[in-house]
């Protein structure tokens, strides 16, 4: 696993713990509006936490007293999510990031037991990622093939200068297959939880994060 590259949120005591803490509790997560801002806030810190790592330029500001300097981005990063878990998490992001454009994909898991895992991918609605940052959140990092798959998808709106990849939880197989495909990536994670099942859920991780957001599938 290439450490350098991997962020992970609840690695140090925070109000981040708390977060993740209430999205795996099944006491607490089946209030499905606690658990869209749950990600959502979780977004909003991952955002905070990148943008750490972006290029500044300072700007003088005119306030109604004096001029002052401050740091400002040179540019928005493109915010891109996989549909439909990813939606909270991304937003999170846009409220921070407020001027980003965007980048939808809808893909998803066919989940037969213990059969290779496949990812329909059938919807991609990209802005120009030409010399772009591009963060790309999903909540659950589980084999982290749909993540890839979107990505790759995505290379043909342009290459982007940055790749971010974020996600609320991620399994150690999936950060390995990711890190493998895409060597350039940041990857910055809520957690890191201990591995997948036999149907490819992260363990122990929180279950369907789609459904709990947004209802069963059918
Ligand atoms: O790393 P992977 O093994 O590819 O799994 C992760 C994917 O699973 C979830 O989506 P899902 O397929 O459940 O679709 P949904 O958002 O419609 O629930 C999640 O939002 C990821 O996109
Ligand atoms: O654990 C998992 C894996 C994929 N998708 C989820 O929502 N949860
Ligand atoms: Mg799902």
């Amino acid at each position: 696993m290439q450490n350098d590259k991997l962020h992970i949120l609840t690695a140090t005591p925070s109000l981040a713990n708390h977060f993740v803490a209430e999205l795996r509790d099944v006491s607490v997560q089946h209030d499905s509006l606690r658990f869209r801002r749950n990600l959502e806030r979780l977004g909003e810190l991952l955002a905070y936490e990148i943008s750490k790592t972006m290029p500044y330029e300072t700007r003088e500001i005119v306030t109604p007293l004096a001029t002052t300097k401050t740091q400002l981005l040179t540019a928005q990063p493109v915010l891109a999510t996989i549909l439909r878990a990813g939606l909270p998490l991304y937003n999170g992001m846009l409220n921070y990031f407020d001027k980003a454009y965007s980048t939808f994909v809808g893909a998803y898991r066919v989940e037969e037991q213990n059969t290779e895992l496949q990812i329909n991918m059938e919807y991609l609605a990209s802005t120009d990622l030409h010399d772009k940052i591009l963060i790309l959140a999903d909540p659950m990092l589980a084999t982290g093939r749909s993540l890839v798959k979107s990505y790759k998808g995505m290379l043909r709106h342009g290459k982007p200068v940055q790749v971010h990849f974020a996600a609320a939880i991620a399994s150690p197989e999936g950060i390995a297959y990711v890190q493998q495909e895409v060597p350039e990536a940041h990857i910055w994670l809520g957690a890191m939880d201990e591995s997948l099942n036999e149907n490819f859920y992260i363990v122990p991780g929180l279950g369907d994060a789609g459904d709990l957001a947004f209802g069963p599938k059918v």
